[in-house]
């Protein structure tokens, strides 16, 4: 279909009789950093879940490099570079921050001994949290699970991040760390696609911008002509002239 890195063709996604996706077409470039908005309810994550395969779409395709991967499983999507967060770090509470990571090095990348335990230490020093690896992941701080969070998909050898408000519940500070982290994983080389309520962070990171609302991708381009357009004043941020 086309070669862009990812692409959702006509997505639709019923839940019962609740369309929540109503065929979403959206393109995401490789190594461009995109970001997600729309008010709560849009279909953001199910979207997301739709890209990384651990939701199936009713209706439409995705497609990888070009590459029909509509009815793969989410684990080979995950071995073919597709990584996301989720909007609460899930972090194994019981396993140090080693540990944790070395569980994606080993199921989301198939690497196993020592191929896996140097996947995983690069991960968490990528991150900023190698200094932490023997740590209980049940001690850390919020940012610090946002860092392991990242660290997690790190160790699944990525091409693109799909990062789900992972900004939220963050102090000014933090955010401000996050962001320059972000940054730093997009000058890598990693494609960003970043779903985030903070809309100051994310402008920070992204070169591009969708706006979804009632499951349909209401207007995208530019960042700053994205958030101009009086539809998305009305639908994100809750009413403004027209
Ligand atoms: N498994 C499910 N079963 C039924 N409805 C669901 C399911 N998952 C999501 N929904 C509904 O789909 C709609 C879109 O949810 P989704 O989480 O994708 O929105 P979102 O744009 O990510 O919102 P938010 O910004 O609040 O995270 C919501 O109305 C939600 O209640």
């Amino acid at each position: 279909m086309t070669m862009d890195l990812l692409a959702g063709h006509r997505i639709v996604k019923r839940f019962g009789c609740l369309d929540v996706l109503r065929g979403v077409d959206v393109t995401i470039r490789r190594g461009e950093a995109l970001g997600v908005v729309g008010p709560n309810g849009a279909g953001k994550t199910t979207l997301f879940g739709v890209l990384a395969g651990t939701l199936p779409a009713s209706e439409g395709q995705v497609f990888m490099e070009g590459r029909d991967i509509t009815a793969w499983p989410a684990a080979s999507r995950c071995r073919h570079g597709i990584a996301r967060t989720h909007q609460v770090p899930r972090p194994f509470l019981g396993m140090s921050v080693l540990e944790n990571t070395l569980v994606a090095a080993q199921h989301g990348a198939s690497l196993r001994g020592a191929a896996a335990d140097r996947q995983a230490h690069q991960a968490l020093d990528r991150v900023g949290l190698g200094p932490m690896a023997g740590r209980p992941a049940a001690t850390l701080g919020l940012l610090d699970r946002k860092r392991l969070e990242l660290a997690r998909t790190l160790a699944t050898g990525p091409t693109v991040l799909l990062l789900d408000e992972i900004g939220g519940g963050l102090t000014e500070g933090e955010l401000a760390q996050l962001v320059t982290l972000i940054r730093a994983l997009r000058d890598d080389g990693l494609t960003i696609v970043w779903i985030e309520h903070v809309l100051h962070a994310l402008l920070r990171v992204i070169d591009r911008l969708v706006c979804m609302d009632a499951g349909a991708v209401l207007a995208e381009g530019a960042p700053a002509d994205v958030m101009a357009d009086p539809r998305v004043m009305r639908a994100y941020l809750g009413g403004a002239p027209t």
